[in-house]
């Protein structure tokens, strides 16, 4: 059966139905969310330097696990925070201090020539800056890091959703993230099947966050 692709709303559903009627973690799910998509990138990018850019949400919250499970894997991998990481809140703070306790490589910019710098030597670039939870056009360093890492030659990652994107209406930003990949989670995003969003996406994978088959066939995924 073709999986349905969903509305912001109806991941959002998901998303809060899981912990609510289910009784499962927001914490699981992005660990989930992360070790999917951190073993998508280990098959698709075997090799060298991962930058992964992270914003204030839940999207930020999945690079800090991305970033852990590539560690883990033993691969070389630099996280760079648009935000300070104690603007954070919630499982994606969780996962920052997790990151930083463990020693992992954060640093957090506040210019755009911090950026240039650390993404100078990147052959992948994952970006964690925003996911569904993105609303008007991007701020501050947000556009910055997404232009910079668009002139890259670096392997370009969404995850979620290429920062820019708008999930429901699939239009494109003045900066949008140009991802070669794009994992997203629990199902596709309507906004991808549209004209103006399909260039940014690149190959498209599915990444299950273990929500129950149950609950996905109730939103025909
Ligand atoms: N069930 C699932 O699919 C799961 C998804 N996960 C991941 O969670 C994100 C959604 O997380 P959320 O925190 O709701 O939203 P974002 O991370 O996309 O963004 C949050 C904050 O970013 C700021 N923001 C919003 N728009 C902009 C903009 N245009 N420019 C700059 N900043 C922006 C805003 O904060 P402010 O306080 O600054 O307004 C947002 O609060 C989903 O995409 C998945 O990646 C879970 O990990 C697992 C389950
Ligand atoms: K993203």
């Amino acid at each position: 059966m073709k999986r349905l692709p969903l509305t912001r709303e109806q991941v959002q559903s998901v998303d809060q139905r899981a912990i609510q009627e289910y009784g499962m973690l927001g914490l699981v799910l992005m660990e989930n969310a992360g070790r999917g998509a951190a073993e998508v990138i280990q098959r698709s990018a075997s090799s060298g330097c991962i930058i992964v850019l992270c914003g204030k949400g839940n999207n930020g919250g999945d690079g800090y696990v991305i970033a852990r499970h590539l560690d883990l894997m033993g691969r070389d991998v630099r996280v760079i925070s648009v935000v300070p990481t104690d603007a954070l809140s919630g499982d994606a703070a969780a996962n920052a201090n997790i990151a930083l306790r463990a020693d992992l490589d954060v640093h957090v910019v506040e210019n755009q020539a911090e950026i240039e710098q650390l993404v100078g030597d990147a052959d992948v670039i994952v970006d964690c800056l925003l996911g569904t939870g993105a609303t008007g056009p991007l701020r501050g360093l947000y556009a910055d890091a997404v232009r910079i890492a668009n002139r890259t030659q670096a392997t370009r990652i969404a995850i979620d959703v290429p920062t820019g994107i708008d999930v429901d209406t699939g239009t494109a930003d003045l900066h949008t993230f140009n991802a070669d990949l794009t994992i997203t989670f629990v199902a596709e995003k309507i906004g991808f099947g549209l004209q103006q969003a399909s260039q940014f996406l690149g190959q498209i994978e599915l990444v299950s966050i273990g929500v129950p088959r149950k609950l996905l066939r109730q939103h025909g995924v």
